[in-house]
């Protein structure tokens, strides 16, 4: 059978200058491929060509032995979901209308669910987050909501750019595991030079491309035994009373949602795509924007109910 995503001979060239030439690998399910390399090597360069946000300037892409032009990119973005570093500026709204929005993209529609209050639960986030605005969320809040919503829209392939950059070490750790058990194929750039050997897979060294084979970590701490970080943050919340968020919080329900008329700025691809998205972007990588179109021009969109939050099924 064909790996999920094979590469083969990718190159990348900015402004006439060479970054990345002859990047080659295959990702099998549930595979994990670390990327590693100094600054400015061209991890989130490679990232964006995954994706298919950039056209490579050369090599092949596949996915289930199928490149990006039979695949149809807005298929293609869904299945391969790229996560940037930081949230984009231009977020406007909350997280639960930008996740009830990116499911009303064609692409979107129909496809198994992920949990995610229970994400937002396990990267010990509060519930709540998911009605604040976008611009209200600390740095590492909205990186790791951000998270739990790619990961809820149950992509086969996460394109992860640093996912704990923005993280103290516990919240980092409840990203580490939340990620290695989240079924998709993960393509994570870091520089934590701890984490591959925490989370296990293999390595692609850049500039070279060399790939490099894991031992088998550790198991990890089960999530329960980490604490919630609103006890790091107050240590006097132990016993849970009444916050209402962290380890205590999982069933707890999910806020109104009071969607207020705002609605989001982006769906997840376009957010993505927004810091290198010239006017002269090739035809065939603008198609995708179409449902962003769509999405912005019908009118107020009514709040999602929290069952359509937890989704009908799990991540496949
Ligand atoms: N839109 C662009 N125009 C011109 N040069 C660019 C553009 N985007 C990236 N580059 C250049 O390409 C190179 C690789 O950039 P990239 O962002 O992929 O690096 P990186 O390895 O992810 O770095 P870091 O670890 O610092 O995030 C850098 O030299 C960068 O300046």
């Amino acid at each position: 059978m064909a790996p999920v995503l094979e590469v083969r001979n990718l190159r990348r060239d900015v402004a006439d200058r060479n970054i990345l030439s002859n990047i080659s690998f295959t990702l099998e399910a549930g595979e994990i491929l670390f990327v590693r390399g100094p600054s400015g090597v061209g991890k989130s360069l490679l990232l964006r060509a995954l994706a298919c946000l950039d056209h490579p300037q050369g090599g092949t892409l596949l996915l289930h032995g199928s490149p990006p032009a039979h695949v149809g990119y807005p298929a293609w973005r869904t299945a391969v979901s790229y996560v940037p570093q930081s949230r984009a500026s231009s977020l406007r709204g909350t997280p639960a209308e930008l996740y009830f929005n990116a499911q009303r993209f064609a692409a979107q529609r129909a496809r198994p669910r992920g949990d995610l209050p229970a994400l937002i639960h396990d990267l010990g986030l509060e519930q709540v987050v998911l009605n604040q605005q976008w611009g209200e969320l600390s740095g590492g809040q909205a990186q790791r909501v951000s998270l739990a919503l790619s990961v809820a829209l149950g992509p086969r392939v996460l394109l992860l750019d640093e996912p704990t950059s923005a993280c103290d070490p516990v919240s980092a750790l409840r990203v580490e595991q939340v990620l290695r058990t989240c079924g998709a194929a993960l393509v994570w750039v870091t520089h934590d030079p701890q984490q591959p050997a925490r989370v296990g897979g293999r390595i692609l060294e850049l500039p070279l491309g060399t790939v490099v084979h894991l031992p088998l970590p550790p198991p990890p701490p089960p999530l329960a035994s980490l604490p919630p970080v609103q006890m790091l943050i107050h240590p006097s919340a132990e016993g849970g009373g009444g916050g209402g968020g962290g380890e205590g919080s999982k069933h707890s329900s999910v806020p109104a949602l009071d969607g207020g008329g705002a609605r989001a700025g982006v769906g997840p691809a376009a957010a993505a795509a927004a810091p290198l998205l010239p006017a002269s972007r090739p035809a065939e990588l603008r198609d995708g924007d179409a449902d962003v179109d769509v999405l912005y021009g019908d009118g107020a969109l009514s709040p999602p109910s929290p069952s359509q939050l937890r989704g009908a099924q799990g991540v496949p």
